[in-house]
């Protein structure tokens, strides 16, 4: 995340830290929300290469053992069918992850509340990147959870002349588009919107300009998570 604050620990509970095995360790990559206590949803280029993941609940410092974490691995993989890792601007960028077994809910680790099947927030509407991805452009990832006020920009905005144009597809929410963006490692996590008083996800962080993280009038482009609601309740169940 460019800009914005750390958050305050555990402030968006449902976050989750997807990590891979590199010899003994593990090494935070991607974001991801809980959606139901055994499943996690994160975007589809997080998962195109196969290895040993792990997801971490209730985290806040990434580097350090703070006591609040659960430390779950995947037993499966479910990519979207249609996603094409050699375009991203094709959409598609969603993945769920079943967990070996089901987490704990409690103050730290909660449900993400998802949108209806659908449904398109309008321009402005109040929403937070939240991660632990890079703090600037070409930067290091931050050891902390990081969020960044990123109002949505409209379809007929994101979509015009000067901004992405025919990059952005309808199957996605573009916020932000000033100094504050995502940034590489905050893939996979959520777009926290407000919606009548309540935090929904939106957003499942896909993609940012490769010409910079918060590059003007280039908005951190997100799967739009209310055309994929049918999807995703046809592999829960
Ligand atoms: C691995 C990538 C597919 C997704 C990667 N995502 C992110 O960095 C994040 F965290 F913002 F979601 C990204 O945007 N990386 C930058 C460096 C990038 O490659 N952006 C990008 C690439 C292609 C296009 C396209 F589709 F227009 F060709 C648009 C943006």
């Amino acid at each position: 995340v460019v800009g914005g604050e750390v958050a305050r620990a555990n402030s968006w509970p449902w976050q989750i830290s997807l990590q891979y095995k590199s010899g003994s360790s593990f090494h935070h990559t991607c974001g991801g929300s809980l959606i139901r206590r055994g499943w996690v949803m994160t975007a589809a280029h997080c998962v195109d290469s196969a290895r040993t993941w792990r997801v971490v609940l209730g985290d806040h410092d990434i580097n350090r053992n703070e006591g609040r974490e659960q430390y779950m691995s995947v037993s499966r993989v479910y990519v979207h069918p249609n996603w094409n890792s050699n375009n991203v601007a094709g959409g598609w960028d969603i993945a769920l992850l079943r967990l070996s077994s089901d987490a704990s809910l409690n103050n730290y680790v909660q449900l993400a509340a998802l949108p209806p099947n659908g449904q398109v927030l309008p321009h402005n509407n109040n929403c937070y990147i939240s991660g632990w991805g890079r703090t600037q452009t070409g930067g290091q990832l931050s050891a902390q959870l990081k969020q960044a006020y990123l109002p949505v920009v409209d379809h007929k905005t994101c979509t015009s002349y000067g901004w992405w144009g025919s990059t952005v597809k309808d199957s996605m929410v573009c916020a932000g588009g000033g100094r504050e963006s995502g940034c590489q490692g905050d893939s996979g996590g959520p777009l926290n919107c407000s919606v009548n008083g309540k935090w929904v996800v939106h957003g499942v962080t896909s993609f940012v300009s490769s010409s910079g993280c918060n590059a003007n009038q280039r908005p951190t482009v997100f799967t739009r998570v209310s055309a994929y609601i049918g999807w995703m309740n046809g592999i829960m169940g």
